[in-house]
């Protein structure tokens, strides 16, 4: 429940569909979850630059962006990084709901939430990504140096090293992002939206 018990729903004028029916195209939320460096960056970036190019509605929400402003507020204990993906939930049901297909990039490591941000969604506009690529390879990618820092201390709560990521027990795509490369994983990506006739 929300702080006030005055508060009456507005439904919108136009409604997703017509949004649908507008763009040619259906929308969705592509939820990157993976350790840092597992390539949720790159990957939402690259689909994105994909779908764009093609003439698809789509946007990025990135959790290093997302932090330096909506979620500045926000730590790395357990009970902010929920926070954090019950914020990110609701903006990217708003997408949704504006008709684009938006892609998140946040490690999102607690089952429970990823199940909250599912539940949010109708039934197949929530498509759970998840970036499968073992903790040694994101190690050695180290793509910000986050992982040097957190092995001496400097980061504490790191995820992988001094904070869980709990692995998705039933996402509907997994991307070895350790074995295959860029390109093969958005044409996955893009092979799987063309099926389930998002686009
Ligand atoms: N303690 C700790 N653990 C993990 N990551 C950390 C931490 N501190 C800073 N960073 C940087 O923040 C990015 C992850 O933010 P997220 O919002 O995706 O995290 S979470 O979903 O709330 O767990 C993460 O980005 P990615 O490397 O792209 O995953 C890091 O750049
Ligand atoms: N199949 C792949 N998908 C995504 N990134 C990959 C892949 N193969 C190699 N990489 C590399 O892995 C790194 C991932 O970094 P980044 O996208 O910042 O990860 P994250 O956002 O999960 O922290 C990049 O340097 C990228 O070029």
């Amino acid at each position: 429940m929300g702080k006030s018990n005055h508060l009456t729903w507005h439904q919108s004028t136009i409604t997703k569909t017509d949004r649908h029916q507008e763009n040619g195209h259906k929308s969705c939320v592509l939820w990157f979850t993976g350790l840092s460096g597992s390539g949720k960056s790159t990957l939402a970036n690259a689909v994105d630059q994909a779908l764009f190019k093609a003439g698809f509605r789509s946007y990025v929400l990135d959790g290093d962006n997302i932090r330096h402003g909506l979620n500045k507020d926000l730590s790395f204990g357990v009970s902010d990084r929920k926070e954090n993906i019950r914020r990110i939930g609701e903006v990217a049901k708003l997408f949704v709901d504006s008709g684009q297909i938006v892609s998140s990039a946040f490690i999102s490591p607690f089952l429970e939430d990823r199940a909250q941000v599912r539940n949010m969604f109708e039934n197949g506009e929530f498509i759970e990504i998840f970036l499968n690529c073992p903790i040694q390879i994101c190690e050695d990618r180290d793509p910000k140096g986050l992982y040097r820092k957190a092995r001496i201390g400097e980061i504490p709560e790191f995820t992988g090293i001094s904070s869980p990521y709990e692995i998705p027990d039933n996402p509907e795509i997994i991307i070895e992002t350790g074995r295959m490369s860029i390109e093969e994983s958005v044409k996955e990506i893009l092979k799987y939206l063309k099926e389930r006739k998002i686009l």
